[in-house]
């Protein structure tokens, strides 16, 4: 099972807004000596009185000091508990409502704001943090099915490196799936159980500048764990970082984001090149296909990419070598395991496994690909 390295971005901040003092907490609570108005009243006066003469005993019966005792304390602790209750009410409401940001130390409910569909089985759902958060580039959060306290990782969209308090996840919906089924079937208004942000691959952050080229290749979903990595490098303040994206996808609507995406192409046109394949044709419009069809080739990879930095070194003269060697380059590989076995080989448990499937025949080794966890 992939275990990432967890780092917490949000937890200190927390940890400091936790102790403002909430409006919903009693006033008691803030001023210790308060006197508690519940229990200061005395009791009934007319129950101890002495019956006047001529009264039946059963009319009023005169109570003992005893009986006095245990009905002021029992009317005390009914008022005490009452309003114990009450506090304790208050304190789960403020402390839900003043829980911390995003941590990976506990779960932290997250409100969820709206849904909307972008495919048949995919939707993006919005997130509001009660306190405003990190989110780097290339992490992911883990979402819990409180039912059967199941949890799976999620890319938020277009997560930066700076403080937000809102974030967006792209979740496909799969027939068997535990926890995708539990959030297509949530409701904006709930709160979702989260733990995060968890980096994945530490060079798309600060370092992102030590790369020349990146190539891409994304498999559905697997265009979230990208895209912000894209956004980065194209506004890098120091570094032209020129980027290759091939975007696999079963159907056309499955390539989510394209649109912004092709407009990113338009606007870097001399450092972002795309391409797109999807596995079939749709029937009802097939001309206005104009991309790659079928599953990632050799084809439709080699004069995108950054060439294997293996076939560089043995066919090249000294000069080149030393050329290709100042360029630094990576592919970088995100989406189901299924396509990321055909593409690059399963990356297994450690994720060292050697380069195989497409890249592999290529020439790519270990050292210029990453291949995401999913
Ligand atoms: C770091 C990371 C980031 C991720 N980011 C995203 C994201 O942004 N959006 C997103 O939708 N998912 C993402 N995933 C995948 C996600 O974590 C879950 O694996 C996925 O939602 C399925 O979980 P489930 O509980 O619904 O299905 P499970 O109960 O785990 O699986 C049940 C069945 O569903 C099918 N299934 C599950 N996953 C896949 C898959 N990927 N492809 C094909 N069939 C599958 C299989 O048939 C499986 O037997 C990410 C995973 C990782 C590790």
């Amino acid at each position: 099972m992939f275990r990432p390295s967890i780092i917490s971005t949000c937890s200190v901040r927390a940890r400091a807004a936790a102790s403002i003092p909430s409006p919903l907490i009693p006033s008691s609570r803030l001023r210790p000596n308060a006197p508690l108005r519940f229990y200061s009243r005395s009791p009934p006066k007319a129950a101890f009185n002495k019956p006047k003469p001529g009264e039946t005993s059963a009319r009023a019966p005169r109570a003992s000091t005893a009986t006095n005792v245990v009905t002021f304390l029992a009317v005390s602790s009914l008022s005490v508990g009452a309003y114990l209750y009450q506090w304790n009410k208050n304190r789960q409401d403020s402390s839900s409502l003043n829980s911390e940001g995003l941590t990976t130390e506990k779960w932290t409910p997250v409100l969820l704001t709206k849904i909307t569909k972008v495919s048949e089985h995919t939707s993006l759902f919005d997130f509001q943090l009660s306190k405003p958060c990190t989110i780097p580039i290339s992490s992911a959060i883990y979402v819990k099915d409180d039912l059967i306290q199941a949890m799976r990782a999620y890319t938020p969209v277009h997560s930066t490196e700076k403080d937000q308090q809102t974030f967006q996840l792209l979740i496909k919906r799969y027939n068997e799936g535990q926890v995708s089924r539990f959030m297509h079937s949530a409701k904006p208004g709930q709160k979702i159980e989260m733990r995060g942000p968890v980096v994945i691959w530490p060079g798309g952050r600060s370092d992102l500048e030590q790369w020349d080229e990146i190539g891409m290749i994304a498999g559905g979903t697997g265009i979230t764990g990208l895209l912000p990595i894209i956004h980065s490098a194209l506004t890098h303040p120091t570094k032209k970082i020129k980027i290759s994206l091939l975007f696999a996808a079963q159907s056309p609507d499955e390539l989510y984001f394209k649109d912004e995406i092709d407009q990113l192409a338009k606007t870097f046109k001399d450092q972002l090149r795309v391409a797109y394949t999807i596995d079939k044709v749709p029937s009802t419009d097939p001309s206005e296909w104009k991309g790659y069809v079928g599953y990632v080739n050799q084809d439709m990879l080699k004069e995108l990419l950054p060439a294997p930095k293996a076939i560089k070194d043995s066919s090249s003269t000294e000069e080149e070598k030393d050329k290709s060697e100042a360029k630094k380059s990576i592919v970088l590989v995100c989406g189901p395991e299924s396509m990321i076995r055909h593409v690059a080989g399963s990356r297994g448990m450690s994720g060292q496994e050697p380069i195989r499937g497409v890249l592999g025949a290529m020439g790519y080794k270990i050292d210029q690909v990453f291949r995401f966890p999913n």
